[in-house]
């Protein structure tokens, strides 16, 4: 079963379109991941499928809320503990267990700590365990590995892989190799928009908002 079908999409940022013509479909179990140089278009595909700015062309079709975003920056209330951050997540997400979470991503010493005192690599894990609390199928991560030391990369590998067994999809923006077995692999070079496309820029769109 398709849990997130691209076709022909197009995504523009900052007025100019970035990628055009983009088309994928991910079935339960499939893995996505995005390559491209910086500034090719892979955050602004990401923001298009999660829902936080539309695309200028093209259909995205996606069970309602089955997303979960894992954008650069880690989300984190400062002053909340690990467990409490985790714990607000699953609450908004009707859950009620974050132990599973903490085990997965090897928080469970960090518990009781403020993020604001936490490493940027512990915070990143704990970024990454908020997926585990949404209960949604989709994942889309932006370089999720980003300050990880090679083993919490491994961690968080093992954690997609899982995710990907329990029939989720999800689609990477990521420069490493995170060996996720038969995963598609999109080079968004190969889309790169005709400087003279049109970003059209929906009527109202404010870029501060999106
Ligand atoms: N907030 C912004 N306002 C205007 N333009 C932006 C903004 N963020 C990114 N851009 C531009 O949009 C284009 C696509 O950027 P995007 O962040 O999607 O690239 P990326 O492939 O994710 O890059 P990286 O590998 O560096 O993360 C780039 O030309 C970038 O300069």
């Amino acid at each position: 079963m398709s849990l997130l079908s691209v076709h022909d999409l197009a995504v523009a940022r900052g007025g100019m379109r970035a990628v055009e013509g983009v088309s994928f479909t991910l079935d339960a179990g499939q893995a996505l991941i995005l390559r491209g140089p910086n500034g090719i278009g892979k955050t602004t595909l990401l923001r298009c499928l999660a829902g936080l700015q539309p695309p200028v062309a093209g259909r995205i079709q996606m069970a309602p809320d089955s997303a979960a975003y894992a954008a650069h920056a880690d989300g984190l209330k400062s002053t909340l503990t690990v467990a409490e951050n985790l714990a607000f997540w699953a609450r908004i997400f009707d859950r009620a267990d974050i132990a599973p979470a903490l085990a997965a991503m090897n928080l469970q010493g960090l518990r009781d700590r403020a993020a604001a005192t936490l490493s940027a690599g512990q915070k990143r894990r704990l970024g990454l365990a908020r997926l585990l609390v949404t209960g949604r199928a989709v994942w889309l991560l932006d370089e999720p590995t980003i300050s990880l030391d090679a083993a919490s990369a491994a961690l968080f590998a093992d954690v997609v892989r899982s995710h990907l067994a329990q029939g989720g999809v999800t689609v990477i923006a990521t420069h490493i190799d995170l060996s996720l077995p038969q995963a598609q692999v999109i080079d968004l070079t190969e889309y790169r928009a005709n400087p003279g496309a049109p970003s059209a820029r929906p009527a109202g769109f404010n870029e501060a908002f999106a």
